[in-house]
Protein backbone atom coordinates (compact mmCIF):
# COMPACT_ATOMS: atom_id res chain seq x y z
CA UNK A 1 0.00 0.00 0.00
CA UNK A 2 1.11 3.27 -0.40
CA UNK A 3 2.97 5.34 2.15
CA UNK A 4 2.32 9.12 1.58
CA UNK A 5 5.60 10.41 3.12
CA UNK A 6 4.91 13.45 0.79
CA UNK A 7 4.24 16.50 2.88
CA UNK A 8 0.77 18.45 2.15
CA UNK A 9 1.35 22.18 1.64
CA UNK A 10 -0.95 25.21 0.50
CA UNK A 11 -0.06 27.03 -2.94
CA UNK A 12 1.01 29.48 -0.52
CA UNK A 13 3.53 28.07 0.97
CA UNK A 14 5.04 26.29 -2.37
CA UNK A 15 8.87 26.64 -2.82
CA UNK A 16 9.64 24.61 -5.94
CA UNK A 17 13.43 24.43 -6.60
CA UNK A 18 14.57 25.16 -9.71
CA UNK A 19 13.40 22.78 -12.28
CA UNK A 20 15.58 21.56 -14.90
CA UNK A 21 12.91 22.02 -17.55
CA UNK A 22 9.03 23.50 -17.94
CA UNK A 23 6.59 21.96 -15.67
CA UNK A 24 3.13 22.14 -16.66
CA UNK A 25 1.04 25.13 -15.34
CA UNK A 26 -1.89 23.34 -14.59
CA UNK A 27 -2.17 21.29 -11.52
CA UNK A 28 -5.24 20.93 -10.24
CA UNK A 29 -8.41 18.46 -11.36
CA UNK A 30 -9.57 18.07 -15.04
CA UNK A 31 -13.28 16.70 -15.32
CA UNK A 32 -16.11 18.61 -17.39
CA UNK A 33 -14.12 19.34 -20.05
CA UNK A 34 -12.32 22.13 -17.75
CA UNK A 35 -9.72 22.70 -14.73
CA UNK A 36 -11.04 22.89 -11.35
CA UNK A 37 -9.34 23.67 -7.99
CA UNK A 38 -9.45 20.36 -5.44
CA UNK A 39 -11.61 20.36 -2.60
CA UNK A 40 -8.93 18.13 -1.24
CA UNK A 41 -6.19 20.71 -1.26
CA UNK A 42 -2.72 19.96 -2.77
CA UNK A 43 0.26 17.39 -2.15
CA UNK A 44 3.82 17.85 -3.03
CA UNK A 45 5.34 16.26 -5.60
CA UNK A 46 8.87 15.45 -5.22
CA UNK A 47 12.13 14.75 -7.68
CA UNK A 48 13.48 11.42 -7.12
CA UNK A 49 16.66 12.13 -8.39
CA UNK A 50 17.51 14.98 -6.55
CA UNK A 51 15.22 14.65 -3.54
CA UNK A 52 13.81 18.78 -4.37
CA UNK A 53 9.99 19.69 -4.55
CA UNK A 54 8.25 20.08 -7.83
CA UNK A 55 5.70 21.90 -5.90
CA UNK A 56 2.23 21.17 -5.29
CA UNK A 57 -0.11 18.58 -7.15
CA UNK A 58 -4.36 18.89 -6.76
CA UNK A 59 -5.10 15.68 -4.63
CA UNK A 60 -9.05 14.88 -4.72
CA UNK A 61 -11.44 14.11 -2.46
CA UNK A 62 -14.58 11.91 -2.04
CA UNK A 63 -16.42 15.59 -2.91
CA UNK A 64 -13.90 15.87 -5.96
CA UNK A 65 -14.49 12.36 -7.20
CA UNK A 66 -18.25 12.96 -6.84
CA UNK A 67 -17.97 15.66 -8.97
CA UNK A 68 -15.81 14.16 -11.64
CA UNK A 69 -18.45 11.16 -11.54
CA UNK A 70 -21.52 13.30 -12.05
CA UNK A 71 -19.70 15.01 -15.26
CA UNK A 72 -18.64 11.73 -16.65
CA UNK A 73 -22.29 9.94 -16.19
CA UNK A 74 -23.55 12.68 -18.05
CA UNK A 75 -21.09 12.80 -20.70
CA UNK A 76 -21.69 8.71 -20.97
CA UNK A 77 -25.00 8.86 -23.61
CA UNK A 78 -23.88 10.70 -26.06
CA UNK A 79 -20.55 9.26 -26.12
CA UNK A 80 -21.68 5.45 -25.80
CA UNK A 81 -23.50 6.55 -29.00
CA UNK A 82 -21.23 8.73 -31.06
CA UNK A 83 -19.83 6.04 -34.03
CA UNK A 84 -17.04 4.14 -33.59
CA UNK A 85 -15.26 5.31 -35.96
CA UNK A 86 -15.47 8.66 -34.88
CA UNK A 87 -14.75 7.58 -31.26
CA UNK A 88 -11.64 6.52 -33.26
CA UNK A 89 -10.75 9.08 -35.18
CA UNK A 90 -10.39 11.13 -32.13
CA UNK A 91 -8.46 8.68 -30.22
CA UNK A 92 -6.30 8.58 -33.02
CA UNK A 93 -5.39 12.04 -32.94
CA UNK A 94 -5.05 11.55 -28.98
CA UNK A 95 -1.93 8.99 -30.66
CA UNK A 96 -0.67 11.98 -32.86
CA UNK A 97 -0.22 14.30 -29.96
CA UNK A 98 1.61 12.10 -27.94
CA UNK A 99 4.21 11.00 -30.96
CA UNK A 100 4.59 15.01 -31.38
CA UNK A 101 5.23 15.30 -27.64
CA UNK A 102 7.03 12.69 -26.52
CA UNK A 103 10.27 14.14 -25.73
CA UNK A 104 8.45 16.92 -23.47
CA UNK A 105 6.32 14.05 -21.43
CA UNK A 106 9.12 11.67 -21.42
CA UNK A 107 11.35 14.62 -19.87
CA UNK A 108 8.16 15.01 -17.35
CA UNK A 109 8.18 11.19 -16.40
CA UNK A 110 12.40 11.34 -16.09
CA UNK A 111 12.13 14.65 -13.43
CA UNK A 112 8.84 12.75 -11.55
CA UNK A 113 9.08 9.27 -11.55
CA UNK A 114 13.14 8.67 -11.83
CA UNK A 115 13.20 6.54 -14.57
CA UNK A 116 15.88 7.65 -17.42
CA UNK A 117 14.53 9.81 -20.18
CA UNK A 118 15.62 7.48 -23.15
CA UNK A 119 13.23 4.49 -21.43
CA UNK A 120 10.42 6.75 -20.91
CA UNK A 121 10.62 8.38 -24.80
CA UNK A 122 9.84 4.70 -25.61
CA UNK A 123 6.97 4.82 -22.70
CA UNK A 124 5.33 7.77 -24.25
CA UNK A 125 5.47 6.13 -28.17
CA UNK A 126 3.98 2.85 -26.47
CA UNK A 127 1.27 4.74 -25.14
CA UNK A 128 0.56 6.18 -29.05
CA UNK A 129 0.95 3.17 -30.32
CA UNK A 130 -1.99 1.49 -28.13
CA UNK A 131 -4.07 4.23 -28.98
CA UNK A 132 -3.70 3.58 -32.53
CA UNK A 133 -4.57 -0.40 -31.80
CA UNK A 134 -7.63 0.07 -29.53
CA UNK A 135 -8.99 3.21 -32.33
CA UNK A 136 -8.25 0.03 -35.18
CA UNK A 137 -10.13 -2.28 -32.77
CA UNK A 138 -13.55 -0.67 -32.63
CA UNK A 139 -15.16 -2.82 -35.79
CA UNK A 140 -14.34 -5.53 -33.05
CA UNK A 141 -17.36 -4.44 -31.03
CA UNK A 142 -19.32 -5.94 -32.97
CA UNK A 143 -21.88 -8.71 -31.97
CA UNK A 144 -23.45 -12.04 -33.15
CA UNK A 145 -26.77 -13.18 -34.39
CA UNK A 146 -28.54 -16.73 -33.75
CA UNK A 147 -30.80 -18.37 -36.40
CA UNK A 148 -34.15 -18.83 -34.23
CA UNK A 149 -36.38 -20.24 -37.21
CA UNK A 150 -39.28 -18.05 -39.09
CA UNK A 151 -40.22 -14.74 -37.96
CA UNK A 152 -37.92 -14.50 -35.10
CA UNK A 153 -34.33 -12.43 -35.11
CA UNK A 154 -32.16 -12.81 -32.05
CA UNK A 155 -28.84 -10.69 -32.26
CA UNK A 156 -26.42 -10.34 -29.57
CA UNK A 157 -24.53 -6.74 -29.39
CA UNK A 158 -21.76 -5.03 -27.08
CA UNK A 159 -22.43 -2.10 -25.18
CA UNK A 160 -20.14 -0.24 -22.87
CA UNK A 161 -20.83 -0.18 -18.99
CA UNK A 162 -20.91 3.71 -18.31
CA UNK A 163 -18.23 5.52 -16.00
CA UNK A 164 -15.05 3.44 -16.03
CA UNK A 165 -12.52 4.21 -13.12
CA UNK A 166 -8.68 3.74 -13.99
CA UNK A 167 -6.48 3.38 -11.39
CA UNK A 168 -2.61 3.02 -12.00
CA UNK A 169 0.87 2.42 -10.50
CA UNK A 170 3.67 4.69 -10.80
CA UNK A 171 6.66 2.95 -12.46
CA UNK A 172 5.18 3.95 -16.12
CA UNK A 173 3.16 7.15 -15.13
CA UNK A 174 2.92 8.56 -18.48
CA UNK A 175 2.33 5.03 -20.29
CA UNK A 176 -0.78 4.39 -17.41
CA UNK A 177 -2.41 7.31 -17.41
CA UNK A 178 -2.87 8.00 -21.09
CA UNK A 179 -2.69 4.15 -22.83
CA UNK A 180 -5.04 2.50 -20.01
CA UNK A 181 -7.50 5.00 -20.90
CA UNK A 182 -7.45 4.12 -24.64
CA UNK A 183 -9.74 0.87 -24.62
CA UNK A 184 -12.87 1.91 -21.97
CA UNK A 185 -12.97 4.93 -24.45
CA UNK A 186 -12.79 3.30 -27.80
CA UNK A 187 -15.40 0.57 -26.06
CA UNK A 188 -17.79 3.35 -25.53
CA UNK A 189 -17.12 4.42 -21.50
CA UNK A 190 -15.97 7.62 -20.18
CA UNK A 191 -13.09 7.43 -18.35
CA UNK A 192 -12.22 8.54 -14.26
CA UNK A 193 -8.25 8.42 -14.51
CA UNK A 194 -6.00 8.21 -11.25
CA UNK A 195 -2.58 9.14 -11.97
CA UNK A 196 -0.12 7.81 -9.61
CA UNK A 197 0.19 10.17 -6.90
CA UNK A 198 3.50 9.75 -6.91
CA UNK A 199 4.26 11.66 -10.10
CA UNK A 200 1.37 13.30 -11.74
CA UNK A 201 3.22 15.52 -13.73
CA UNK A 202 2.62 13.74 -17.21
CA UNK A 203 -0.47 13.35 -16.51
CA UNK A 204 -1.55 16.83 -15.87
CA UNK A 205 0.69 17.57 -19.31
CA UNK A 206 -1.10 15.38 -21.21
CA UNK A 207 -4.53 16.77 -20.53
CA UNK A 208 -3.07 20.18 -21.15
CA UNK A 209 -2.21 18.59 -24.48
CA UNK A 210 -5.33 16.86 -25.88
CA UNK A 211 -7.96 19.20 -24.11
CA UNK A 212 -10.50 19.81 -26.42
CA UNK A 213 -10.22 16.23 -28.70
CA UNK A 214 -12.53 14.37 -26.41
CA UNK A 215 -16.19 16.26 -25.95
CA UNK A 216 -16.45 17.42 -22.02
CA UNK A 217 -16.69 14.47 -19.13
CA UNK A 218 -15.29 11.55 -21.35
CA UNK A 219 -12.29 11.89 -19.97
CA UNK A 220 -10.79 13.46 -16.51
CA UNK A 221 -7.72 13.59 -14.80
CA UNK A 222 -7.88 13.00 -10.84
CA UNK A 223 -4.80 13.32 -9.07
CA UNK A 224 -4.66 12.29 -5.34
CA UNK A 225 -4.03 9.53 -3.70
CA UNK A 226 -5.71 6.96 -1.09
CA UNK A 227 -9.19 8.49 -0.85
CA UNK A 228 -9.31 9.73 -4.04
CA UNK A 229 -8.83 5.85 -5.54
CA UNK A 230 -10.82 4.33 -2.88
CA UNK A 231 -13.60 7.00 -3.61
CA UNK A 232 -13.76 6.39 -7.01
CA UNK A 233 -13.54 2.31 -6.39
CA UNK A 234 -16.68 2.79 -4.04
CA UNK A 235 -18.79 5.19 -6.10
CA UNK A 236 -22.08 3.86 -6.95
CA UNK A 237 -21.73 5.45 -10.54
CA UNK A 238 -18.84 3.99 -11.67
CA UNK A 239 -19.72 0.24 -12.39
CA UNK A 240 -16.07 -0.85 -13.39
CA UNK A 241 -13.09 -0.08 -11.60
CA UNK A 242 -9.56 -1.18 -13.04
CA UNK A 243 -6.73 -1.02 -10.81
CA UNK A 244 -2.70 -1.44 -11.90
CA UNK A 245 -0.98 -1.63 -8.50
CA UNK A 246 -0.09 -3.62 -5.48
CA UNK A 247 -1.51 -6.87 -4.31
CA UNK A 248 -3.13 -5.12 -1.20
CA UNK A 249 -4.52 -2.37 -3.15
CA UNK A 250 -6.09 -4.81 -5.62
CA UNK A 251 -7.85 -6.96 -2.90
CA UNK A 252 -8.62 -2.96 -0.99
CA UNK A 253 -10.54 -2.01 -4.56
CA UNK A 254 -12.01 -5.73 -5.15
CA UNK A 255 -13.72 -5.62 -1.75
CA UNK A 256 -15.33 -2.29 -2.22
CA UNK A 257 -16.23 -3.35 -5.77
CA UNK A 258 -17.72 -6.48 -4.39
CA UNK A 259 -20.21 -4.00 -2.21
CA UNK A 260 -21.90 -3.02 -5.51
CA UNK A 261 -21.01 -5.76 -7.29
CA UNK A 262 -18.78 -4.02 -10.01
CA UNK A 263 -16.85 -5.55 -12.75
CA UNK A 264 -12.85 -5.16 -11.92
CA UNK A 265 -9.94 -5.67 -13.52
CA UNK A 266 -6.68 -5.68 -11.74
CA UNK A 267 -3.34 -5.84 -12.58
CA UNK A 268 -1.20 -6.67 -9.28
CA UNK A 269 2.42 -7.51 -8.83
CA UNK A 270 5.02 -10.58 -9.25
CA UNK A 271 7.49 -12.62 -7.94
CA UNK A 272 8.29 -13.72 -11.57
CA UNK A 273 10.86 -16.71 -11.99
CA UNK A 274 13.58 -16.94 -14.73
CA UNK A 275 14.26 -20.76 -15.08
CA UNK A 276 17.57 -21.42 -17.07
CA UNK A 277 18.44 -25.18 -17.82
CA UNK A 278 21.40 -26.76 -18.55
CA UNK A 279 21.35 -26.82 -21.92
CA UNK A 280 20.43 -23.18 -22.44
CA UNK A 281 22.19 -20.85 -24.96
CA UNK A 282 24.50 -19.39 -21.82
CA UNK A 283 24.65 -15.59 -23.29
CA UNK A 284 21.36 -15.44 -24.31
CA UNK A 285 20.10 -16.55 -20.59
CA UNK A 286 22.51 -14.06 -19.29
CA UNK A 287 21.26 -11.16 -21.28
CA UNK A 288 17.42 -12.74 -20.58
CA UNK A 289 18.24 -12.83 -17.15
CA UNK A 290 19.53 -9.19 -17.07
CA UNK A 291 16.91 -7.59 -19.21
CA UNK A 292 13.76 -9.85 -17.29
CA UNK A 293 14.42 -7.34 -14.46
CA UNK A 294 14.26 -4.13 -15.99
CA UNK A 295 17.34 -2.33 -14.31
CA UNK A 296 16.90 0.47 -16.08
CA UNK A 297 14.03 1.60 -14.01
CA UNK A 298 15.51 -0.15 -10.53
CA UNK A 299 13.44 -3.46 -11.20
CA UNK A 300 10.68 -1.41 -10.49
CA UNK A 301 8.41 -3.44 -12.37
CA UNK A 302 5.45 -6.30 -12.11
CA UNK A 303 7.02 -8.43 -14.81
CA UNK A 304 10.46 -8.25 -13.64
CA UNK A 305 12.22 -11.87 -13.64
CA UNK A 306 13.44 -11.06 -9.62
CA UNK A 307 13.88 -15.28 -9.11
CA UNK A 308 16.98 -16.33 -11.39
CA UNK A 309 16.45 -20.48 -11.04
CA UNK A 310 19.94 -21.89 -12.56
CA UNK A 311 21.10 -25.38 -12.93
CA UNK A 312 23.82 -26.52 -10.57
CA UNK A 313 26.04 -27.07 -13.97
CA UNK A 314 25.33 -23.52 -15.46
CA UNK A 315 25.40 -21.90 -12.29
CA UNK A 316 28.99 -20.08 -11.94
CA UNK A 317 29.46 -19.69 -15.57
CA UNK A 318 25.27 -17.64 -15.85
CA UNK A 319 26.57 -15.58 -12.41
CA UNK A 320 29.91 -14.49 -13.52
CA UNK A 321 28.25 -13.73 -17.09
CA UNK A 322 25.19 -11.56 -15.47
CA UNK A 323 27.64 -9.65 -12.85
CA UNK A 324 29.79 -8.76 -15.81
CA UNK A 325 27.17 -7.33 -17.74
CA UNK A 326 25.04 -5.68 -14.56
CA UNK A 327 28.04 -2.99 -14.96
CA UNK A 328 26.29 -1.95 -17.51
CA UNK A 329 23.44 -0.49 -15.19
CA UNK A 330 25.03 2.57 -13.06
CA UNK A 331 22.52 4.98 -11.53
CA UNK A 332 22.63 8.11 -12.63
CA UNK A 333 20.28 11.22 -12.89
CA UNK A 334 17.24 10.09 -14.56
CA UNK A 335 16.85 13.42 -17.26
CA UNK A 336 20.34 12.87 -18.59
CA UNK A 337 19.50 10.40 -21.89
CA UNK A 338 22.98 8.78 -21.23
CA UNK A 339 21.84 7.25 -18.17
CA UNK A 340 21.41 3.91 -18.29
CA UNK A 341 19.50 3.21 -14.36
CA UNK A 342 17.90 5.78 -13.04
CA UNK A 343 16.40 6.76 -9.21
CA UNK A 344 14.05 4.80 -6.85
CA UNK A 345 10.41 6.68 -7.05
CA UNK A 346 10.31 7.70 -3.41
CA UNK A 347 12.38 7.75 -0.08
CA UNK A 348 9.79 4.99 1.16
CA UNK A 349 10.62 2.70 -1.96
CA UNK A 350 14.23 3.22 -1.24
CA UNK A 351 14.06 2.64 2.46
CA UNK A 352 11.92 -0.20 1.69
CA UNK A 353 14.20 -1.94 -0.93
CA UNK A 354 17.34 -1.28 1.28
CA UNK A 355 15.15 -2.86 4.11
CA UNK A 356 14.90 -6.38 2.03
CA UNK A 357 18.57 -5.86 1.10
CA UNK A 358 19.55 -6.02 4.81
CA UNK A 359 16.65 -8.65 4.99
CA UNK A 360 18.47 -10.83 2.76
CA UNK A 361 21.68 -10.79 4.69
CA UNK A 362 20.09 -11.26 7.65
CA UNK A 363 18.52 -14.35 6.22
CA UNK A 364 21.55 -15.97 5.04
CA UNK A 365 21.87 -14.96 1.30
CA UNK A 366 25.48 -13.99 -0.04
CA UNK A 367 25.34 -10.51 -1.33
CA UNK A 368 27.26 -11.22 -5.03
CA UNK A 369 26.86 -7.13 -6.05
CA UNK A 370 25.72 -3.63 -5.06
CA UNK A 371 23.27 -3.38 -1.83
CA UNK A 372 24.18 -0.17 -1.03
CA UNK A 373 23.37 3.43 -2.29
CA UNK A 374 25.45 4.57 -4.55
CA UNK A 375 28.69 7.33 -3.31
CA UNK A 376 28.33 9.63 -6.19
CA UNK A 377 28.21 13.48 -4.90
CA UNK A 378 25.92 14.65 -7.49
CA UNK A 379 23.58 11.40 -6.29
CA UNK A 380 23.48 12.80 -2.81
CA UNK A 381 20.01 14.17 -2.71
CA UNK A 382 17.76 11.68 -4.94
CA UNK A 383 17.00 8.26 -3.90
CA UNK A 384 19.13 5.60 -5.66
CA UNK A 385 19.90 2.06 -5.36
CA UNK A 386 23.03 -0.19 -6.76
CA UNK A 387 21.94 -3.05 -8.73
CA UNK A 388 22.07 -5.78 -6.40
CA UNK A 389 22.26 -9.87 -6.61
CA UNK A 390 22.27 -11.87 -4.02
CA UNK A 391 23.51 -16.06 -4.64
CA UNK A 392 22.75 -18.49 -2.03
CA UNK A 393 19.05 -18.00 -2.06
CA UNK A 394 16.58 -20.31 -0.53
CA UNK A 395 12.84 -20.57 -1.70
CA UNK A 396 12.28 -20.09 2.02
CA UNK A 397 13.41 -16.76 2.68
CA UNK A 398 11.54 -13.57 2.35
CA UNK A 399 13.19 -11.80 -0.20
CA UNK A 400 12.91 -15.16 -2.69
CA UNK A 401 8.51 -14.73 -1.70
CA UNK A 402 7.84 -10.88 -1.50
CA UNK A 403 7.77 -8.67 -4.32
CA UNK A 404 10.76 -6.11 -3.56
CA UNK A 405 10.24 -3.73 -6.46
CA UNK A 406 13.63 -2.71 -6.98
CA UNK A 407 16.94 -3.52 -8.07
CA UNK A 408 17.34 -6.21 -6.28
CA UNK A 409 17.77 -10.13 -7.93
CA UNK A 410 17.67 -13.33 -6.16
CA UNK A 411 19.37 -16.74 -7.61
CA UNK A 412 17.95 -19.86 -6.45
CA UNK A 413 20.58 -23.22 -7.15
CA UNK A 414 18.54 -26.08 -8.51
CA UNK A 415 19.65 -29.81 -9.66
CA UNK A 416 16.40 -31.42 -9.33
CA UNK A 417 13.31 -30.15 -12.09
CA UNK A 418 10.53 -31.45 -10.21
CA UNK A 419 11.76 -29.35 -6.89
CA UNK A 420 12.42 -26.34 -8.91
CA UNK A 421 9.29 -26.25 -10.32
CA UNK A 422 7.89 -26.74 -7.04
CA UNK A 423 9.66 -23.87 -5.76
CA UNK A 424 8.65 -21.73 -8.40
CA UNK A 425 4.94 -21.83 -8.16
CA UNK A 426 5.29 -21.96 -4.52
CA UNK A 427 5.18 -18.02 -4.16
CA UNK A 428 1.55 -16.50 -4.28
CA UNK A 429 1.82 -14.18 -7.54
CA UNK A 430 2.41 -15.62 -11.13
CA UNK A 431 2.55 -12.62 -13.59
CA UNK A 432 5.26 -13.72 -15.74
CA UNK A 433 7.96 -15.91 -15.97
CA UNK A 434 10.92 -16.64 -18.40
CA UNK A 435 12.40 -20.09 -19.43
CA UNK A 436 15.98 -20.77 -21.14
CA UNK A 437 16.61 -23.87 -22.74
CA UNK A 438 17.47 -25.21 -26.54
CA UNK A 439 15.01 -28.00 -25.94
CA UNK A 440 11.46 -27.01 -27.67
CA UNK A 441 9.69 -30.01 -25.97
CA UNK A 442 11.33 -29.22 -22.68
CA UNK A 443 10.16 -25.66 -22.91
CA UNK A 444 6.33 -26.20 -24.29
CA UNK A 445 6.42 -28.80 -21.08
CA UNK A 446 7.97 -26.35 -18.49
CA UNK A 447 5.51 -23.08 -19.79
CA UNK A 448 2.45 -25.48 -18.81
CA UNK A 449 3.94 -26.05 -15.57
CA UNK A 450 4.46 -22.82 -14.88
CA UNK A 451 1.49 -20.98 -13.05
CA UNK A 452 1.78 -17.64 -14.46
CA UNK A 453 -0.32 -15.57 -17.50
CA UNK A 454 2.90 -14.81 -19.50
CA UNK A 455 6.16 -16.74 -20.50
CA UNK A 456 8.72 -16.08 -22.80
CA UNK A 457 10.96 -18.65 -23.88
CA UNK A 458 14.97 -17.96 -24.57
CA UNK A 459 13.69 -14.28 -23.68
CA UNK A 460 12.59 -12.02 -20.75
CA UNK A 461 11.14 -8.48 -20.94
CA UNK A 462 9.24 -7.56 -23.64
CA UNK A 463 5.36 -7.10 -24.04
CA UNK A 464 4.04 -7.62 -27.66
CA UNK A 465 0.91 -5.88 -28.81
CA UNK A 466 -1.92 -7.60 -29.66
CA UNK A 467 -1.32 -10.69 -27.18
CA UNK A 468 -3.11 -10.43 -23.12
CA UNK A 469 -1.15 -9.39 -20.90
CA UNK A 470 -2.24 -10.24 -17.09
CA UNK A 471 -1.78 -12.45 -14.03
CA UNK A 472 -2.43 -15.91 -12.73
CA UNK A 473 -3.32 -16.18 -8.89
CA UNK A 474 -2.55 -13.44 -6.61
CA UNK A 475 -1.40 -11.38 -9.81
CA UNK A 476 -4.55 -10.05 -11.17
CA UNK A 477 -7.83 -10.57 -12.88
CA UNK A 478 -8.21 -9.99 -16.51
CA UNK A 479 -5.74 -9.25 -19.89
CA UNK A 480 -4.57 -6.10 -21.15
CA UNK A 481 -2.90 -5.04 -24.08
CA UNK A 482 -5.21 -6.91 -26.18
CA UNK A 483 -8.13 -7.67 -27.72
CA UNK A 484 -9.68 -8.88 -24.46
CA UNK A 485 -8.96 -5.59 -22.78
CA UNK A 486 -11.12 -4.01 -25.50
CA UNK A 487 -13.90 -6.41 -24.84
CA UNK A 488 -14.02 -6.59 -20.89
CA UNK A 489 -14.96 -2.94 -21.13
CA UNK A 490 -18.14 -3.76 -22.54
CA UNK A 491 -20.78 -6.16 -21.51
CA UNK A 492 -23.27 -8.41 -24.11
CA UNK A 493 -27.02 -7.27 -24.40
CA UNK A 494 -29.11 -10.25 -25.69
CA UNK A 495 -32.21 -8.80 -28.14
CA UNK A 496 -34.64 -11.17 -29.65
CA UNK A 497 -37.14 -9.81 -32.08
CA UNK A 498 -40.69 -11.31 -33.12
CA UNK A 499 -41.07 -10.04 -36.51
N1 LIG B 1 0.54 -6.08 -13.29
C1 LIG B 1 0.90 -4.91 -13.78
O1 LIG B 1 0.70 -4.62 -14.97
C2 LIG B 1 1.59 -3.89 -12.91
C3 LIG B 1 1.54 -3.97 -11.51
N2 LIG B 1 2.21 -3.05 -10.74
C4 LIG B 1 2.24 -3.23 -9.28
O2 LIG B 1 2.05 -1.97 -8.62
C5 LIG B 1 2.78 -1.96 -7.39
C6 LIG B 1 3.64 -0.72 -7.31
O3 LIG B 1 2.91 0.44 -7.45
P1 LIG B 1 2.38 1.27 -6.18
O4 LIG B 1 2.01 2.61 -6.69
O5 LIG B 1 3.34 1.17 -5.05
O6 LIG B 1 1.07 0.44 -5.82
P2 LIG B 1 -0.13 0.84 -4.88
O7 LIG B 1 -1.01 -0.34 -4.84
O8 LIG B 1 0.32 1.43 -3.62
O9 LIG B 1 -0.86 2.05 -5.67
C7 LIG B 1 -1.39 1.87 -6.97
C8 LIG B 1 -2.46 2.93 -7.21
O10 LIG B 1 -3.56 2.68 -6.33
C9 LIG B 1 -3.89 3.84 -5.57
N3 LIG B 1 -4.41 3.39 -4.28
C10 LIG B 1 -3.74 3.12 -3.14
N4 LIG B 1 -4.57 2.66 -2.18
C11 LIG B 1 -5.82 2.63 -2.73
C12 LIG B 1 -7.12 2.21 -2.27
N5 LIG B 1 -7.31 1.75 -1.04
N6 LIG B 1 -8.17 2.28 -3.13
C13 LIG B 1 -7.98 2.71 -4.40
N7 LIG B 1 -6.79 3.13 -4.89
C14 LIG B 1 -5.72 3.08 -4.07
C15 LIG B 1 -2.57 4.60 -5.51
O11 LIG B 1 -2.75 5.97 -5.23
C16 LIG B 1 -2.00 4.35 -6.90
O12 LIG B 1 -2.56 5.23 -7.86
C17 LIG B 1 3.62 -3.21 -7.39
O13 LIG B 1 3.04 -4.20 -6.58
C18 LIG B 1 3.60 -3.63 -8.84
O14 LIG B 1 3.87 -4.98 -9.04
C19 LIG B 1 2.91 -2.04 -11.31
C20 LIG B 1 2.96 -1.92 -12.68
C21 LIG B 1 2.33 -2.84 -13.58
O1 LIG C 1 0.63 -1.83 -20.51
C1 LIG C 1 1.75 -2.09 -20.57
C2 LIG C 1 2.68 -2.44 -19.50
C3 LIG C 1 2.26 -3.03 -18.32
C4 LIG C 1 3.23 -3.33 -17.33
C5 LIG C 1 4.53 -3.02 -17.58
S1 LIG C 1 5.72 -3.39 -16.39
O2 LIG C 1 5.91 -4.83 -16.43
O3 LIG C 1 5.24 -2.92 -15.09
O4 LIG C 1 6.98 -2.70 -16.72
C6 LIG C 1 4.94 -2.46 -18.75
C7 LIG C 1 4.00 -2.16 -19.71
Amino acid sequence: MEQQLQQRITPAARKPAAAPFPLPKNRDLYYAGAWHKPQGGYLDTVNPGTGESLGPCAEANTADINAAVAAAHQAFPQWSRTKPADRAAMLRKVAAILRANATELAMLDAINCGNPVAEMTRDVLAAAAQFDFFAGLVTELKGDTMPMGDGVVNLSVREPFGVVGRIVAYNHPLMFTAAKSAAPLAAGNTVIMKPPYQAPLSAYRFMELIDGILPPGVLSIMSGGTECGSALAAHPDVPYVSLIGSVPTGRAVAKSAADRLKHVSLELGGKNPCIVYPDADIERAITGAVAGMNFTWCGQSCGSTSRLFLHESIHDEVVAGLLKKIGHYKPGIPTDPATTMGAIVSHAQQQKILGYIDLGIKEGATLACGGKVPSEPELQGGFYVEPTVFTGVSQDMRIANEEVFGPVLSVIKWNDEEAMLEQVNRVEYGLTAAIFTKDLAKAHRTASRVQSGFIWVNNAGPHFMGTGYGGYKQSGIGREESIEELLAFTQSKNINITL
